[in-house]
């Protein structure tokens, strides 16, 4: 792996930041001349967005830009930028509320000022600035933001100009994510070295803005000694989703080859969820797909999925599956995935049961996920012979996990305790949704889109989850990297179909329309290895 892509995988915690940083230190590179490298290339990028941007950063002979100056090296770099944006003639002015600073950054904020940079009392004289860069705190930041700095930022966040933070907006903690007092709203985020963990949660994400990384050439020596061979989190990236694809086909296949879905889904009350199901399983490409329904579904499905094999199942008085009855000489094990849950309602409760029992993988969602809490989680999949993927929202996870971390604030921590004790692959949806395996690894999905907030999205995931599942039944490749591409693909899917048809213009029917363009624009643009 090329160092591009094993750096844009990584993230650390700021413990693990702080001895990558120290290992450097201690081979010899000086502390200023490394704040000196990262701040000039924060100066060349912050310069770079002003050319790009215009409309947002438009050219004025008064346009000024307010540099917000901590009492550590976030600070410190924050000076460095100060002076270089001003020898390249912008107009620029500091506050910086701290009269204890580190020594290196104390010396920066005496020849800033020595060469006639004004570093002003009050945040308010800096009000007709165009552009604020937040030098507060970086991964440094130790407790809770007081006065009378956190009265700064929030006059700051009033007055809603564009904002640059440097490695982190300053107040978010940088693991968690969480907003410690108050928290810089950041509308760029310029993340230093390597991701920090934090800028991946989503309760930091309103603070975050557009996120970037600058590389400032950490040695991959030197982050494999802190961080191990196998990186303990990872972002999903493209590379490595678009690899555990089952692309190319060999030649020489059929369809039992190529994986054959089971999806149980649906009532009467809820057949939307079935069919979109349906239809995020064809769109992954799997080679045989069968779907059970109840009885009173089989018609819609049949018309609208008509190359799948729609089982009608008898149905309970409420319209849900009441058994599942597979056509003659077919059991579970005949499946190379089962994928279960959407729309089926609670009263579905006696197949899952027979599912759990089944010695294939399995994807258990929504109304899967409420039957096997009502059942008890960890009892009932310490049974499990096969794989098994829990795909919940953050109500889902509470509901099958009542004891475990709150999945709305720290995810990472909350997704890997829940496949830790649960012996499964845990995918938690969100804004950034987080999957872990039972050893701990987490993946996390830095891209998606708000289009996606809305009700279906998750049958879609489900269906295309439950299909590459069944195709890489033989390939044998981990459970967690197909679930992490299903996460990727499902996002870019959404990214593009926002971009568009608006953030209004994505519902889930549209969704499955994008999974195949996401896959023309990328696998033409990364590699010709690939034939249609
Ligand atoms: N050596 C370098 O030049 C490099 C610097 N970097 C920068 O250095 C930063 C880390 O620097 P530091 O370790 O100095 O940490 P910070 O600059 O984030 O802040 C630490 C300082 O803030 C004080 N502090 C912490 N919480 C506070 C609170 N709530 N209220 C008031 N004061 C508080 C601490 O006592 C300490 O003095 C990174 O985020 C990054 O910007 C690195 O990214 C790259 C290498
Ligand atoms: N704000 C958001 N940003 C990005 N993705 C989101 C956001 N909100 C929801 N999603 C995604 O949309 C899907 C919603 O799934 P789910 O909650 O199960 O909905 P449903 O059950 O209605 O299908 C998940 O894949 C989730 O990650
Ligand atoms: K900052």
């Amino acid at each position: 792996m090329g160092r591009q892509e094993l750096i844009s995988q990584v993230v650390v915690t700021a413990q693990q930041m702080r001895d990558i940083e120290n290992r450097i230190f201690a081979g010899g590179m000086p502390v200023a001349a490394l704040m000196e490298k990262v701040a000039g290339l924060i100066a060349d990028r912050i310069q770079t967005k002003l050319a790009e941007d215009t409309t947002y950063f438009p050219h004025s002979p008064s346009f000024r830009i307010g540099i917000l100056v901590g009492p550590g090296h976030n600070g410190g770099d924050a000076l460095v930028v100060a002076r270089e944006l001003y020898f390249r003639g912008y107009e620029v002015g500091i506050y910086c509320p701290f009269s204890k600073r580190k020594e290196l950054t104390s010396q920066h904020l005496q020849y800033a000022q020595s060469i006639g940079i004004i570093c002003y009392e009050s945040i308010e004289l800096l009000a007709d600035c165009h552009l604020f860069i937040d030098g507060l705190f970086g991964f440094g930041l130790e407790r809770a933001i007081s006065d009378p700095i956190a009265t700064a930022i929030n006059q700051l966040n009033e007055w809603h100009k564009p904002v640059i933070a440097i490695d982190l907006p300053s107040g978010l903690h940088t693991d968690t994510g969480e907003v410690l007092g108050t928290a810089v709203r950041a509308t760029h985020t310029l993340c230093l070295g390597l991701w920090k963990l934090g800028l991946l949660q989503d309760q930091a994400l309103d603070c975050v803005g557009k996120a970037e990384l600058i590389d400032f050439d950490i040695p991959l020596a030197d982050i494999h000694a802190i961080l191990g061979k196998s990186l303990g989190i990872k972002r999903i990236v493209k590379t490595t989703a678009l690899s555990t694809l089952p692309l190319p086909r060999p030649p020489v296949t059929h369809k039992y080859k190529e994986g054959h879905l089971l999806l149980i889904c649906g009532s009467r009350r809820y057949s939307g969820g079935a069919l979109l199901t349906g239809l995020g399983g064809r769109a992954s490409g799997v080679g045989m797909l069968s779907i059970a329904v109840p009885e009173s579904l089989k018609s819609i499905m049949v018309a609208q999925l008509p190359e799948a094999l729609i089982i009608g199942c008898p149905e309970t008085e409420s319209g849900a599956i009441a058994q599942l009855q597979l056509p003659e000489n077919t059991d579970l094990s005949k499946f190379n995935a089962i994928a279960c849950g959407p729309g089926l309602t609670r009263d579905a409760n006696p197949i899952l049961q027979q599912v759990l029992e089944s010695t294939v993988p399995l994807v258990l969602d929504a109304d899967g996920l409420n039957i096997l809490a009502d059942m008890g989680t960890i009892p009932t999949l310490q049974k499990r012979q096969a794989p098994t993927v829990l795909t919940p929202h953050a109500g889902e996870f509470k509901r099958l996990f009542p004891d475990l971390s709150d999945a709305n604030q720290d995810r990472v921590k909350a997704v890997r305790e829940a496949a830790a004790q649960s012996h499964a692959v845990v995918l938690l949806k969100g804004a950034r949704t987080a999957i872990a395996n039972p050893q701990g690894t987490v993946w996390l999905n830095p891209e998606s889109t708000p289009a996606l907030a809305r009700g279906g999205s998750g049958d879609v995931l489900t269906g295309l989850l439950g299909g590459l599942l069944a195709q890489a039944s033989s390939k044998n490749i981990p459970v967690e990297d197909i679930t992490a591409t299903a996460a990727w693909w499902h996002a870019q899917a959404g990214i593009l179909a926002a971009q568009e048809r608006t953030e209004l213009g994505v519902d889930a029917h549209t969704l499955t329309q994008y999974l195949i363009q996401v896959l023309l624009l990328e696998v033409i643009s990364t590699s010709d290895k690939y034939s249609f």
